[in-house]
């Protein structure tokens, strides 16, 4: 074979491809559009698995399984990123303890017409327990792992809705993976001198101990906040505002 006739079936094989592809796409859409009616998360890890292991049974050379391997893989992500783009998705709200998003979260449901959850206290009805005492009796890795469980439950049998983590949400690599796979994440910005303003220190576990602590901890996570999220959002003005700001930077099918 010389290169044209090489190149003449590649460019046949990419039409076929190409073809395939745009169908399987459609296809996609299809299981979108149920998943969303029976409420079913786009994301399924066991189901990947399985489409993986399957599809790399097919191939003859195992001296090529690892393109094909990083081909499906990368067929995986365009398909769940096509399926966000057409389904209405969970909106996150992160951000340091304070910020507003328990109040901006229950604003944006209402504006949305949507559920609302607060982590916090999703946590609390579950468990049974403060979350203070959580975090002092069972320790913080237990509490970061009750959010993640509580995350997991929203997302595996809730309709989209707003949820509003707390402040060390994303401080769980798995936590973040997770929200950012079944959702649109929005930080809550608000300076730390209005967060103090208007705290009641009492009620917050982890700011009781000092202000220098407060802004230490908004030093640490800023940079966290900001790489985690999908947009990030001034709560700078009225709840309203904020509301405002973040329904025009939602995507098109979330809005
Ligand atoms: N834009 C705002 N205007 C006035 N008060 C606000 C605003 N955003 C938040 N607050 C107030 O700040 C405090 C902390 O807000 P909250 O929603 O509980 O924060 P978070 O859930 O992020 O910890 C609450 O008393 C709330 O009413
Ligand atoms: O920043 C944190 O690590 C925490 C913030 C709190 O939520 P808020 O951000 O709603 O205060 C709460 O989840 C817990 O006390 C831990
Ligand atoms: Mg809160």
């Amino acid at each position: 074979m010389n290169l044209q006739e090489a190149r003449q079936k590649i460019d046949a094989i990419d039409k076929e491809l190409v073809k395939t592809f745009e169908e399987r796409l459609k296809v996609i859409l299809e299981i979108a559009r149920i998943k969303e009616q029976e409420n079913i998360s786009i994301y399924e890890p066991q189901r990947e698995q399985e489409v993986l292991a399957k599809t790399l049974s097919y191939v003859e050379s195992s001296e090529l399984k690892s393109y094909v391997s990083q081909f499906v893989e990368s067929i995986l992500d365009i398909s769940k990123t096509c399926q966000k783009q057409h389904m209405q998705q969970h909106i996150f709200l992160i951000g340091m303890p304070g910020a507003g998003k328990t109040t901006v979260g229950k604003a944006l449901a209402q504006h949305q017409g949507m559920e609302f959850y607060d982590l916090d206290a999703v946590i609390q009805e579950k468990t049974g327990k403060s979350i203070q005492n959580i975090i002092i009796y069972d320790g913080e890795e237990a509490f970061r792992n009750d959010e993640f469980e509580a995350i997991t439950d929203i997302v595996n049998h809730k309709m989209p809705a707003v949820i509003a983590t707390g402040g060390g949400t994303v401080l769980s690599e798995d936590t973040v993976n997770l929200m950012r796979e079944s959702g649109f994440v929005v930080f809550i910005h608000r300076d730390v001198t209005q967060i103090l303003d208007d705290l009641d220190m009492e009620i917050r576990p982890l700011l009781k101990e000092s202000i220098e602590y407060i802004f230490r901890l908004y030093e640490e996570r800023y940079p966290l906040y900001e790489k985690v999220c999908h947009v990030k959002v001034q709560n700078a003005s009225t709840i309203a505002d904020s509301v405002e700001e973040i329904v025009a930077a939602l995507p098109n099918v979330v809005r």
